[in-house]
């Protein structure tokens, strides 16, 4: 595993207009890191997002990325939960499938096929690969979403809330698969997440916007509010 850093950001600007939304924002994201970006609403946690995939140009400083990250390809990214309805036809796999009805032909290659078998086992799907996504549960909806995202085994693997509106139980049922794709296939995570105790179980590193400011840092050192404490 290369030491350079992944993804290495140094006093970035960002405004829009005359809002700022931080100054001088400094941070390294190490390969294989479980990096966790924290703030309120508004502050800017899906503006830096944007920034990291350069569909947003700084106001100041410099983004720079290992060569590790050479396309698209390389990063996979997971929105924040949306239900499906009960009636929803498609299967777990068939669903999964479907972010390669680019190729040229209607039918999967052999090669695709083994990328859809590959991504059902790094999210603990393979068992409900026939069943229908409409009728599952959160956790494997979300699941779902998440082998869709790994397909082309990218290096970083971006999550935007993917938790919100789940259930505890389902949180820890995707918390538990991305921490298997971290550990053990290697790719490094940014988790954004108002949920600082799932932060602080699953996480490594942290950075909190605050208004105009952030801190950061590991977080074996986030203190927990007392309400947080007993989720
Ligand atoms: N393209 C844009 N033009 C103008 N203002 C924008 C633009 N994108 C975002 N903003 C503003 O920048 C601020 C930060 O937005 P951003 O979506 O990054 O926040 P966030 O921390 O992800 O919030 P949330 O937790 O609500 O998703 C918000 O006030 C938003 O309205």
């Amino acid at each position: 595993m290369s030491d350079q850093p992944l993804i290495q950001v140094e006093h970035l600007a960002m405004a829009f207009g005359t809002r700022k939304l931080f100054t001088d924002l400094s941070f390294t994201l190490k390969q294989g890191d479980f990096f966790c970006l924290l703030g309120a609403n508004g502050t800017g946690k899906t503006t830096i997002i944007k920034l990291l995939l350069q569909q947003l140009h700084p106001t100041a400083g410099t983004i720079s990325f290992n060569e590790r990250l050479k396309s698209a390809a390389d990063i996979g990214y997971v929105p924040q939960f949306r239900n499906l309805s009960g009636d929803y036809p498609l299967s777990i796999k068939n669903f999964i499938s479907l972010k390669l009805c680019n190729s040229f032909t209607p039918w999967l290659s052999q090669r695709e096929k083994q990328a859809v078998t590959k991504a059902l086992q790094q999210t603990g799907l393979t068992a409900k690969q026939n069943q229908r996504l409409g009728t599952s549960s959160g956790g494997e909806k979300q699941r779902a979403y998440l082998a869709q995202a790994i397909l082309n085994q990218p290096q970083l693997l971006i999550l935007d809330e993917p938790t919100a509106s789940l259930d505890q139980d389902a949180k820890y049922e995707v918390l538990e698969t991305v921490q298997h794709l971290n550990q053990v296939s290697g790719m490094t995570i940014i988790f954004i997440s108002h949920d600082w105790p799932l932060v602080k179980k699953f996480g490594q590193h942290f950075l909190e916007l605050r208004a105009g400011s952030y801190i950061s840092g590991s977080t074996t050192e986030l203190q927990l509010k007392k309400e947080d404490e007993n989720v």
